[in-house]
């Protein structure tokens, strides 16, 4: 941006972007709009305190207290010695407070509360919105990607909020995104006509348009599961992981990729095609990924973007939810390869 022959002076970003989409949309009164602003306002916020967070890292580990000062755990206390409020928690609370501030939602459900979250009755809105906060905050002290995941759907009853507003299937969702805090921040986002990338310029603080329209590789080369629990997997799925490694028919191998960040894996995934895997298994009978916070908003994205998103008995947007914190198992990626880890399921059926 230093260079000023290559400002953009009419650059595509995804305020633009949204408030375009919603002037073509039948019968919209901006709310979507507003929602959406919210959301990346607090994405905005979570990502410099994400930037930050590694920075609480070297400051105390010169002092040798790199425990006290990790970010990731709850109740820890910075150098200074002020009570850290967990990352997660803070994102959480950023998500909640930006969202019900925006007069956009009457119900929310986050990976971080058991109950649904209602919002005050003098800031409710018609649409609910199911989050994930921050994922694979696992990896937090790590300082490896993480992301944030959200869905948003209208609301089915009148009156008081309740559950039944969030337990939709995915086929309903109105807008889905994720946000992957990595090298560069970037949102992925989809309001149903496609999935469109956007990446945060921190000079003017605004997400960019940087691709439209993405589609997946129809097959990849890259194979995306935790195969260090293969012990307790089903025998469809060790057969399966054998055929990518030791191919019949003399083609090469797959490579193996797993962060343990879902929006890591899922973008690399979108990015360079392959399959992503988080099944069932014996000690997980319904996998670990959560259905309305992780895996809908994401088979959501995944479909947009032309691939395939499975249970391995079922595609994941046609699951009607029984509960909010439902796990499911959970299969995504370019379409061959789903479909043949599909074909290995049928096997066994
Ligand atoms: O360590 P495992 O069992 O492979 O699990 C990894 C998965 O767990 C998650 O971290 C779960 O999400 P949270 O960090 O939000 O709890 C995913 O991002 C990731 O794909
Ligand atoms: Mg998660
Ligand atoms: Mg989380
Ligand atoms: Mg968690």
């Amino acid at each position: 941006m230093s260079d000023q022959s290559a400002f953009d002076t009419d650059v595509w970003t995804l305020t633009r972007f949204v408030i375009e989409t919603g002037r073509q949309a039948k019968g919209a009164t901006g709310e979507l709009t507003q929602l959406i602003n919210a959301i990346l306002t607090a994405i905005k916020a979570i990502s410099s305190a994400v930037r930050k967070a590694g920075l609480a890292h070297l400051e105390v580990r010169g002092q040798g207290q790199l425990q006290n000062s990790r970010q990731g755990l709850a109740g820890s206390v910075n150098v200074t010695g002020d009570d850290v409020k967990k990352l997660d928690v803070l994102s959480n609370d950023l998500v909640i407070n930006m969202l019900q501030a925006s007069y956009s939602t009457c119900c929310m459900v986050s990976e971080e509360n058991k109950e649904l979250i209602i919002t005050p009755k003098d800031k409710r809105g018609k649409y609910v919105v199911c989050f994930d906060p921050l994922d694979g905050s696992s990896n937090i002290d790590c300082l490896a990607s993480i992301g944030t995941i959200f869905a948003i759907y209208k609301r089915v009853t009148d009156g008081e909020p309740t559950d039944k507003d969030a337990l939709q299937q995915g086929n309903n969702i109105v807008c889905a995104g994720y946000t992957l805090y990595g090298s560069a921040t970037l949102v992925a986002l989809s309001t149903g006509a496609g999935l469109n990338f956007f990446m945060l310029d921190p000079a003017i603080g605004e997400f960019i348009l940087t691709e439209r329209n993405v589609k997946i590789k129809q097959k990849g080369k890259i194979y995306s599961i935790n195969e260090g629990y293969a012990k307790y997997f089903h025998p469809s799925i060790n057969e399966y992981l054998k055929h990518k490694k030791y191919p019949e028919d003399g083609s090469a191998p797959y490579g193996a990729r797993y962060v343990g960040s879902m929006v890591s894996d899922i973008h690399r995934t979108i990015a360079y095609g392959g399959i992503f895997m988080y099944p069932a298994n014996e000690k997980s009978p319904k996998g670990k990924l959560r259905l309305l916070y992780e895996c809908n908003p994401i088979a959501f994205l995944i479909e947009q973007a032309g691939g395939l998103a499975t249970t391995g008995t079922q595609r994941i947007l046609d699951v009607q939810p029984e509960a909010l914190h439902q796990r499911v198992p959970f299969v995504v990626g370019s379409p061959d390869d789903v479909n043949e880890y599909l074909s290995f399921v049928k096997k066994y059926q």
